[in-house]
This record gives C-alpha cells, structure tokens and sequence, in this order.
C-alpha cells in the first residue's frame, strides 16, 4: 500500500514530505532530535498535525483533519513499551483482533501466530513485566503485526538492546519488513543499507534527500547526507579525469558508472576513512586541509578534516593538533566521481 504524506507539526519544527512506495521499506535516517519520532507520530495519528496523506486509496489526512489513529490501519512500534501490564502476553498481543471483532478464541489463536512468527511463541502465558527488553520489543512487533496493518512504523527498534540480543532482532526485522510497506526510523547508516529500499535523510525536521538507499547512500549530493553516511563530501568540477576542487585542488577519480560526470559540470566523491591516506603536504596530487578533530575510533584514531577524514594509528595521530596543517591523499584508491546535475 503506497504511502504519500507532506506533514507539518509547527511546535516540533516538522516539515516533511515522504514517500513509501508499496511493499518496500523507508529508512528515516537522522541523528538524535532530527524529527524522526515526530515523523512517525504524525503518520500514526498521535500528534496534531497539519498536511496531507495517503496510504493507497485512503486520503488520511487533509489540512488539519486527520483519520483517527485506530482507524488508520497503521501499526507502530515505539521506544516507549506499549504493552499492557494488567494483560498477559498472549492478551495483549491478541488485544488488536479482540478489538476489530474476532472471538477471544480465535484472537487468543491469532496471538500464538504472530507469537510464532517472531520467535516469542513460549512467551505467550507470561506477564508482561516479566520480559526482558528484548523479548518485549519482540512481543510488541507481533502485537502490532496483529492488527493487520497496511504499514507498519518502527521506532529504532534496537535502541537499548545487547548487541546479541539486537543482531537477533535485525534478523527479525529484515524477515518481518520483507514485502510489507514500513517506515524505520534510525541513526544507524547500518540499517538503512540493511534493511530499507529507500532513505530518507532528516536533519532539523527537514528532508535533506530522499531516493532509493544505495544511491544516497553512497552517492550523496549534500554534506549533511554524506556525514550520515559515514563519508566526506568533495564538490568540484569535473575535468576529463580529475575532480577540481574550488581552490584548484586536484583529485584523480574514474567516472561511476551509472551517474558520468559531464566534462566541466559539477561532480563530486563521496570518500570513506579508509579510502583516505595522511599525505605530506607537498604531495602533489594531494588535498590540503586542516585538522579539526581527532577522536578515539575502534583500535586506531579518527582524524578528521574539512573536508576529509580518514583512520591512522595512535602513534601517527600524536604529531597531530586540532588547527595543524595536514593533507590528504586519494590515490591510493581509484575513487568514482559522480554527476551532481
Ligand atoms: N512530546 C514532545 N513535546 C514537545 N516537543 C517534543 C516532544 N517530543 C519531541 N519534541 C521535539 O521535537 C523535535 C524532534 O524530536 P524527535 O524525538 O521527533 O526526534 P528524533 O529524531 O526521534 O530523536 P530521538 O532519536 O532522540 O528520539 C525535537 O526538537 C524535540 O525536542
């Protein structure tokens, strides 16, 4: 079921306009405060909020006027435990077909199904209080697959999971989001790629770019996206086989493959840590730049620039100050070019 919504929510600072095309999922990528569960409170219906919205034929939303939320056949999962406490698992999850007019046989039936289809099946006779967090999240997406939803709305649903207890979960999720028209909001560039057809990159309550994930991903057209991306942005003109930089900088690149870059039109690399290299500053061929952040970063140090970043060792990043002169190198890689028209 396809979903179109232009939103806004004045008090938030929201103003979005999103678009899920039937059976696939939309990653609401952004990093903390952007909007993102504002986002999806709009299009739950539990905010006030002012637009217009579609799923498939529905109209669910015009000016002010909006489908109450129970109406919307929308189902979402939120940070917050949803779960009732009075109810045992089986009852809560079972709370959706009760309400749409099934018999408590057949709803508590509907339970152990969708208890099954998420790995929860021995939960069914517990109480509520009795999950951990993980098991909860998991009873609270069958709870909200129970509904029958037409799209189903995902609050970064690994937030405060153990790590194993969260891979657990993305496998689930992948499995739960196959064919099935969701929104997931999340500040993980890993479950973007993972999990979504298409991304939309929120910063401050607006839609910076919006397109299918691999290509935002990994061809971004703003800094914003790039950064979310874990990539540096270089803009430039592109010169035959070189990307010109404003201050004349060069950077060989080859042209990627589905976006050439047109000769003297704008262009850009969107390049990663580990296709950057620190460079003596009179390299030729090389970036200059200046430090302006240096940060713990697995086992080695992030170093990051204005426009580069890349990973060097402990011992290399001592010489370094925030402020110092550096350049970085390129050429190590063939890096891609793409047209930014
Ligand atoms: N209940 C609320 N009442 C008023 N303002 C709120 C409320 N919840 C969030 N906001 C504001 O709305 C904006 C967007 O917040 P929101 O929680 O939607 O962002 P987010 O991207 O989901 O971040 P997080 O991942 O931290 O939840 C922020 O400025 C926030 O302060």
């Amino acid at each position: 079921m396809r979903l179109d919504a232009a939103l806004r929510v004045a008090a938030r600072g929201i103003d979005v306009a999103l678009h899920v095309r039937s059976g696939s999922t939309l990653a609401l990528l952004g990093p903390n405060g952007a909007g993102k569960s504002t986002v999806l409170e709009a299009i739950a219906g539990m905010v006030a909020v002012e637009g217009t919205m579609s799923l498939g034929e529905r109209r669910l939303l015009e000016g002010r006027h909006g489908e109450p939320a129970h109406r919307r056949r929308i189902a979402i999962v939120t940070q917050d435990p949803a779960l009732l406490p009075s109810l045992s698992v089986r009852d809560n999850v079972g709370f959706g077909p009760r309400s749409r007019g099934m018999s408590r046989a057949d709803s508590r039936a509907e339970a152990d199904r969708w208890l099954a289809a998420v790995d929860a099946a021995p939960l069914a006779s517990r109480r509520v209080q009795a999950l951990s967090g993980g098991q909860a999240r998991r009873v609270e997406i069958a709870r909200a697959l129970a509904t029958g939803p037409e799209l189903l709305l995902l609050d970064e649903p690994f937030s405060a999971l153990d790590m194993d207890v969260a891979t657990a979960m993305r496998a689930l999720v992948r499995e739960v989001l196959t064919e099935r028209t969701a929104v997931l909001a999340t500040h993980e560039v890993l479950d973007a790629h993972a999990l979504a057809d298409d991304v939309a990159v929120l910063d401050s309550g607006r839609v910076i770019e919006h397109g299918p994930t691999a290509r935002v991903l990994t061809r971004p057209r703003t800094a914003y996206a790039a950064r979310m991306a874990g990539r540096s942005l270089l803009i430039g003109t592109w010169r035959g086989d070189v990307l010109e930089l404003p201050d004349g900088a060069r950077v060989a690149a080859t042209p990627h493959p589905e976006a050439a870059p047109v000769d003297g039109a704008p262009a850009a690399i969107a390049a990663r840590p580990r296709d950057v290299v620190l460079a003596g500053t009179a390299s030729p061929g090389a970036v200059p730049d200046v430090v302006r952040a240096i940060e713990p970063h697995g086992d080695g140090v992030r170093v990051r620039g204005d426009r580069l970043a890349t990973d060097v060792d402990p011992e290399q990043a001592a010489s370094l100050t925030t402020g110092s002169r550096i350049a970085f190198d390129l050429m190590s890689r063939p890096l891609q070019a793409y047209a930014l028209t």
